[in-house]
């Protein structure tokens, strides 16, 4: 592909007007890889509860999350400081999918178990401390079809995606600066759904001596 044409592309794909890019990479996955790996990581993975200290009171959400990675990154968000657990064999696997697609390296992933359509995630930016500033987050899904939304943080302006089984989108530059995103409940859907978003964790915020 010549320089000209990556250009052209990088335009078609971003779903944001401005402040950032979320640049939609189609499918990693077919669908029956996507449904085999779903099932794997139903089986393999520690899921436990989210938690979050909210007005000092610790809060146990109804998604499921998990947190895997090179070392035991610390990562701290909603007031709870998680380590990151060593990499599973598909976890390995699907990182090299998703780092090939998008040009990217990762040394960590979040997970999030959703088991219904009545779980989904309030209005956030994945800004924390701990993430690389402005790194590039490779969100690819399996599973239940759900929508995804961003709201900038100043203007009216609002964008979806439909997150299908094995398709990946990438959200970098100035995104999380400008923007937020929520996976909203839709009560129609029955069926459970995996996320995976592998992110850069920044070394230098790491202190190992906690
Ligand atoms: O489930 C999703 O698609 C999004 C998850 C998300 O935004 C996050 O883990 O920060
Ligand atoms: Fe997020």
């Amino acid at each position: 592909m010549d320089l000209f044409t990556q250009f052209v592309d990088e335009e078609r794909d971003n779903l944001l007007p401005f402040d950032g890019e979320v640049l939609l990479h189609g499918f990693a996955l077919t669908v029956e890889e996507s449904l085999y790996y779903y099932s794997r990581l139903l089986d393999e993975i520690a899921w436990k509860h989210d938690e979050a200290v909210v007005n000092g009171k610790r809060i146990s959400t109804k998604r499921k999350i998990a947190w895997y990675g090179d070392e035991r990154f610390a990562y701290t968000y909603s007031n709870v400081t998680k380590y990151a657990l060593p990499w599973t064999e598909s976890l390995l696997v699907l990182k090299t999918i998703v780092e090939a697609k998008t040009g990217e390296t990762y040394n960590s992933c979040l997970l999030n178990y959703y088991a219904t359509g009545e779980e989904g995630m309030a209005w956030h930016s994945d800004g924390e401390i701990d993430l690389k500033k402005n790194g590039s987050i490779a969100s690819l899904s399996f599973g239940a079809t759900r929508i995804f939304s961003f709201k900038h943080k100043e203007l009216n302006q609002k964008r979806d995606v439909v997150l299908e089984t094995g398709s990946l989108i990438e959200m970098k530059g100035v995104t999380q600066d400008y923007w937020l995103h929520r996976l909203p409940p839709c009560k129609k859907v029955r069926k459970g759904r995996i996320n995976l978003t592998f992110r850069t964790i920044e070394k230098e915020s790491q202190n190992f001596s906690e």
